[in-house]
């Protein structure tokens, strides 16, 4: 994929605003790229933008290139198709994702008769098969689960699996982790890294932690006020920023991170 120059400008009670502006990124096949930067900065706009989902009124320009087709200029009926099929979405919260009252196994076969267009017993197959592929246990036993009956880490897994359901080539993660403790932040990103090398999906993950895309982006974009201000390898944008924003970035994480140690070291000092 290819985003070339993309301007989102939003409406307001005076005019329009600029919310993401000359933004210009590639995703390329089996590729995991990180989108950064503070609440505000535009990051879900972009990803919005790309799956045609933005505000009533909001305008666009630029193109947003994805197999030979700008998704900006396309029909609602072909971009209703794009979205599920060939690119999907992983939220930060998986509840919003799943349905309460419906079994885990109904979500993902439901979501594979529907766009896929297979039978049941198909689809029951190839659930079995993508549970087993986000390393949930006991897949059959799982398919027949709530939502409810799973813990965060688990429901986050079934989301991937549901977007994961009609094969897209694009998935768009939107703070996947963020809501979830560390020790099973850290699986999810595996299972992402993990995907992506054995199905070739590409991978757009969208975070305000530059910590975390350091694990998994091979590149990363941090975004302010809407604008690109900083691209590279991950390492290289991490290790070696340019721009006093991506530096101050960088600084106030590590600075969160000490006051999580210190907060840890003082509830230890009390046992
Ligand atoms: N539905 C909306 N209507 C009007 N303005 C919006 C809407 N959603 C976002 N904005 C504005 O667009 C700008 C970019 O927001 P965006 O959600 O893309 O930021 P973000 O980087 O994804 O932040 P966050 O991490 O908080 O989601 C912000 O100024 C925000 O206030």
């Amino acid at each position: 994929m290819t985003i070339d120059a993309l301007r989102v400008s939003l409406p307001t009670s005076s005019g329009y605003v600029d919310v993401v502006r000359d933004a210009t990124l590639t995703i390329g096949e089996g590729e995991i790229v990180g989108l950064a930067g503070e609440s505000g900065s535009g990051k879900t706009m972009t990803s919005s933008a790309i799956l045609g989902i933005l505000p009533t009124g909001a305008r666009t320009s630029g193109a947003v290139t994805f197999e030979d087709r700008n998704l900006l200029t396309l029909a609602e009926r072909d971009l209703g198709h794009v979205r599920g099929n060939r690119i999907a979405m992983v939220f930060q919260d998986p509840t919003a994702a799943l349905h309460p009252l419906l079994t885990i196994g109904t979500q993902i076969t439901e979501h594979m008769r529907h766009h896929l267009g297979i039978g049941k017993k198909e689809a029951v197959e190839r659930a079995v098969d993508l549970l087993d592929q986000v390393r949930i246990a006991e897949p059959r036993k799982a398919l027949r689960s709530y939502p409810h009956q799973f813990s965060g880490g688990m429901r986050q897994r079934a989301a991937i699996a549901i977007a994961l359901a009609c094969e897209p080539r694009l998935l768009i993660a939107d703070e996947p982790t963020t809501a979830l403790d560390v020790t099973v932040q850290a699986g999810i990103l595996q299972l992402f890294d993990r995907l992506r090398d054995e199905t070739g999906v590409s991978v757009l993950f969208i975070t305000h932690d530059l910590g975390v895309l350091s694990t998994i982006a091979d590149r990363t974009y941090v975004f302010k006020d809407g604008a690109v201000v900083e691209s590279g390898e991950t390492e290289d944008v991490l290790l070696r920023p340019e721009h006093e924003y991506t530096k101050a970035l960088i600084a106030s994480r590590a600075q969160s991170l000490a006051q999580e140690r210190e907060a840890e070291a003082a509830v230890e000092g009390t046992y």
